[in-house]
């Protein structure tokens, strides 16, 4: 059956309880539980019993009782610390003596206040830190501490190779070793699954289904985009609150603070990240170790010159919506494994040999197959006259293009222009500047084209590994029958990677260009067995799952808020014999595999899967992001 070439709507039903709305106890019986503060249970699940689950958590007795050894300010006066109901809570502004524990979800280090078991969460401190933390924020029953001074560093402690490590939002764990960072995650990802997930540890049967996390092979350079995600958003925004000279934003007191402002009074911009928590302040950087080499080429060489006041490039201000330069987004081919093959290789021969040259050396023997470059520039306006001496620039650059016998790389540059207020970087409309407007990538031997706007695994290198762990899960009998059902297909990238060995594959997602995009990676792999449907499984209705066959095994890959209760009880309703549930946010995925196995209690409904195994799987390192590849079978 040939794959649907035309969008078709999913069958919608409205959400019959918009989320903002104060929810009455039907309503509540729709929705899912409330995961604000997931990491809380590990500590407090002894006053959760397994049939109330609760995720309204409340002070133990051991916090209430009062404290003043544990503050260290000079003026501390614990005594009006506590709240009304006389447990401990501090006071803003406090300083306390903690040690961290562990990583929270968010990459927070968790403490506990000595005696009190109070939580609190500090930023930028690693497991086994000892540190003094100011209290800066109370939320709920739980406060937020800024470090002010290391006592003594975790001895897995190392020295992060990036000099804006230490305050980018992007690598929160540089500092910490790789070993150690792979530990923390596998342990918040077991916390979770035992806590929130309700798969207890003490099961004998639960013993061998959680696996050990599959590290990254590739720590550095592995980011094939740069994008607005995780606050590795490249963006030139105006710095606001300005008062000395200079382009970085510097770290005073364990806070971002700006050092800004030229002698004569001008403000000054930058080109970089976000600095975290802020929305309209960026740190300006010269170069990203998580991105590839020539991605930071082309970033130094717009750095060199769009403060050129000659080509008059005003940058864009979030506070008065006025200026042209909105994003700079660099996606790149697979550069580093590009390289490293050669490297490899030229080991050989015992001599060190700077990557850039050894790609340099590769690219002469090589036509086809070459990494490609796409740079996009997000403006507000479309004035391409504007963009046109920094396309020449980077159109110029040795590394980046075909000059001479040098065939090093592809590159495409583009102009997505979005003229809202908003600092999205999709735009209204997409204008190629030079070369083409799509690049390839390759996986599981497959040919992929994306745009600048689809959606594409960020870790091309480490998404070869799971999806050749996905494909494990779904155990496919080799006889080319079965039936997939791939839930969140973005691209079609897992669906179409499995398609010549199944019979068909029907997949499920809500942005039309990606579906598009699915369809003509179809095309270009000359696959035929798949069909993409554009539509919003958060609101599917009664008819959803007419227009396609019993699945034999569903995949389902939902981004971080999880499955939809709509969603949870079609598959429990469906019982496809497999499920393989890929996921990015651990605490979402443990919350998910306990409706499907243990059932909704609050609505009366029984699960009915049984959870094979869960591999956690790092594919963003020196970040606090997991994910992971689980198997359920029907019970
Ligand atoms: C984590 S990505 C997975 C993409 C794809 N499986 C892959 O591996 O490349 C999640 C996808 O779900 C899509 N999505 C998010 N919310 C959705 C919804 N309510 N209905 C359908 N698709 C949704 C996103 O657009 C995104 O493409």
């Amino acid at each position: 059956m040939p794959y649907i070439t035309k969008t078709q709507p999913l069958p919608l039903l409205l959400l019959p309880f918009p989320p903002q709305k104060k929810l009455t106890p039907k309503m509540q019986s729709h929705t899912l539980k409330h995961l604000t503060c997931p990491w809380l249970l590990k500590f407090r699940s002894a006053s959760c019993t397994i049939a109330s689950f609760s995720f309204t958590q409340h002070p133990q007795p051991e916090q209430q009782q009062e404290q003043t050894q544990y503050s260290i300010n000079n003026n501390n006066k614990s005594k009006s610390n506590s709240n009304k109901g006389g447990s401990y809570f501090p006071k803003r502004g406090q300083e306390l003596e903690l040690v961290c524990e562990s990583l929270a979800f968010k990459g927070k280090g968790l403490c506990k206040v000595a005696d009190t078991g109070f939580i609190v969460l500090c930023d930028r401190v690693l497991p086994g830190e000892k540190f003094v933390g100011r209290v800066t924020r109370k939320k709920g029953n739980y406060a937020e501490v800024t470090k002010i001074k290391t006592i003594s560093p975790h001895w897995d402690a190392v020295d992060a190779p990036c000099e804006y490590a230490s305050y980018c939002g992007g690598c929160k764990t540089q500092n910490l070793s790789y070993e150690a960072q792979l530990r923390e995650k596998e342990q918040q990802v077991r916390d979770l699954v035992v806590h929130v997930g309700r798969f207890s540890d003490k099961d004998p049967e639960n013993s061998c289904v959680m696996k050990p996390i599959v590290p990254c092979g590739i720590q550095f350079n592995y980011r094939n985009k740069v994008s607005v995600i995780n606050y590795v958003q490249f963006g030139l925004v105006k710095k606001a609150m300005v008062s000395l000279w200079s382009s970085h934003l510097v770290l005073k007191d364990g806070c971002l603070k700006n050092h800004l402002r030229k002698g004569n009074g001008e403000v000054n911009y930058a080109l970089g990240l976000h600095a975290p928590g802020f929305f309209d302040k960026v740190l300006n950087v010269d170069k990203c170790l998580l991105q590839s080499e020539p991605a930071n080429v082309v970033l130094a060489a717009v750095q060199d010159c769009w403060r050129d006041a000659q080509l008059g490039l005003s940058p864009y201000d979030v506070h008065s919506h006025a200026g042209f330069l909105k994003h700079l987004m660099l996606r790149s081919g697979r550069y580093f494994d590009y390289c490293r093959s050669y490297r490899l290789q030229l080991l050989t021969f015992k001599s060190y040999i700077p990557l850039d040259l050894i790609a340099i050396l590769l690219s002469r023997d090589v036509k086809t197959g070459l990494p490609e470059l796409m740079v996009n520039f997000v403006t507000s306006s479309y004035e391409p006259d504007l963009l046109k001496p920094l396309v020449e620039k980077i159109s110029s650059i040795p590394e980046v293009v075909c000059t001479g016998n040098f065939k090093f790389q592809y590159v495409s540059i583009m102009n997505n222009v979005n003229s809202s207020v908003g600092n999205t970087s999709v735009g209204e409309e997409e204008h190629t500047l030079y070369g083409k407007s799509t690049i390839t990538e390759t996986l599981r031997g497959l040919t992929f084209q994306i745009s600048a706007n689809s959606f594409f695994q960020t870790n091309t290198h480490q998404a070869e590994v799971l999806y050749k762990l996905i494909e494990d899960c779904a155990g496919l009998r080799g006889d080319g029958s079965e039936i997939v059902l791939d839930l969140f297909c973005g691209t079609g990238t897992i669906g179409l990677t499995l398609a010549r060995k199944v019979k068909h594959v029907y997949g499920y997602e809500v942005v039309p260009q990606a579906i598009s995009d699915a369809h003509r990676n179809a095309t270009l792999n000359g696959i035929s067995n798949a069909n993409f449907v554009q539509g919003d499984l958060n609101k599917i209705g009664e008819n959803f799952g007419n227009e396609f066959p019993k699945p034999d095994i569903v995949i389902s890959d939902p981004n971080r808020p999880g499955m939809h209760m709509k969603l949870i009880k079609f598959l429990l309703k469906l019982k496809a014999p497999r499920i393989v549930y890929v996921s990015c946010n651990p605490a979402t995925c443990a919350r998910d595999l306990d409706y499907l196995c243990h059932g909704v209690t609050e609505q009366n409904i029984k699960g009915c899967y049984k959870l094979k195994s869960l591999q956690p799987v790092d594919m963003f390192p020196h970040t606090p992001h997991i994910e992971c590849v689980c198997l359920l079978e029907l019970s």
